[in-house]
């Protein structure tokens, strides 16, 4: 079971051959994988290069109290922890839960970049989205007319150098095996090896994501895609091991960049309408999409308060 690598030239070119092409083979890889990997997309390299090089929020001391406090993601769970440090962040716009950022003096440069990188991502995530609903035959806004990024997040992952026997010991992970709530996720990840997906034919074991280039970007189908289709197109489960062939006992840090693209707030994650119009009888039961990160995040996150 190999993900496969598309070419996604064709979303800047526009060529409706090529379009038409592309479209196909992205909503066969998500369908048959749950991911696919991009290259030649939208998000300009030197821009992910630049959101890379923003690891000052990371540095140990003081400083990083702004980022804690801004940080709605990272909770350490006594058993089964994550061992990673992460700052998210949503769209520049959001009024329900504002961003913040560190004094320009701090980190200088720091907002811009991640408001752009916000932004381009958003936008490829918008037709990726219109693309897979016209390959399933649906209008073609079935989901954007869900999703206006107002609720969508990025995460900068870092996962320090840890002990490789706190990894094997069995109850710390880099991430453990899970699902992304949103509707599809885009993940920059770095070239130290660790992104693992689950083998379909042969569920509960994990194969390594091969990183060829940072010219690539993986699509992850998420929760919420899941629900709104029924079950026709299932989420892609993974998770982050350490590197499998290292030697000694300190694994490497590792860095990945991650867009969770997210219905709108108030909108339903059950099944859309159209996609019972054959008589399936509806699996989810809708609640809203802010209602059901709630949930979520209860159940991967249990002193959260978001
Ligand atoms: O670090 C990665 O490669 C993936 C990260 C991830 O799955 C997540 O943050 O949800
Ligand atoms: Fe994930």
């Amino acid at each position: 079971m190999t993900i496969p690598v598309i070419d996604a030239a064709a979303l800047a070119s526009g060529n409706e051959k090529e379009l038409a092409q592309f479209r196909a083979k992205l909503f066969e890889g998500l369908k048959k994988y749950g991911f696919v990997k991009l290259i030649n997309h939208t998000v300009p390299l030197p821009l992910v290069a630049e959101t890379f090089d923003q690891r000052g929020w990371c540095t140990p001391g003081e400083e990083k109290t702004w980022y804690l406090e801004s940080n709605k993601g990272t909770i350490k769970e006594p058993k089964f922890s994550d061992s990673k440090e992460s700052f998210d962040c949503g769209h520049p716009n959001d009024q329900l839960f504002p961003n913040k950022w560190p004094a320009a003096d701090v980190l200088p440069g720091y907002q811009q970049t991640m408001e752009n990188f916000f932004l381009s991502c958003g936008d490829l995530t918008l037709v990726l989205l219109d693309l897979i609903a016209q390959e399933m035959q649906l209008d073609r806004h079935i989901f954007t007319s869900r999703c206006t990024n107002e609720a969508s997040t990025i995460r900068i992952n870092h996962f320090p150098v840890v002990d490789r026997a706190i990894l094997d010991r069995g109850d710390v992970s880099r991430i453990w095996p899970h699902n992304d709530f949103g509707i599809i996720s885009l993940v920059f990840p770095d070239e130290t090896p660790g992104l693992e997906y689950e083998d379909r034919e042969n569920p509960g074991t994990f194969i390594p994501m091969p990183y060829e280039s940072e010219e690539e970007v993986v699509v992850i189908i998420g929760e919420t895609l899941q629900r709104w289709t029924n079950g026709r197109i299932r989420a892609g489960l993974h998770r982050v091991n350490r590197p499998l062939d290292m030697e000694g006992n300190d694994v490497p840090e590792r860095w990945s960049l991650v867009y969770f693209n997210k219905a709108d707030r108030h909108v339903s994650v059950g099944p859309l309408e159209e996609l019972l119009a054959d008589g399936s009888q509806p699996v989810y039961e809708h609640l809203t999409a802010l209602e059901y990160q709630g949930l979520r995040n209860a159940t991967h996150y249990p002193s959260a308060t978001l």
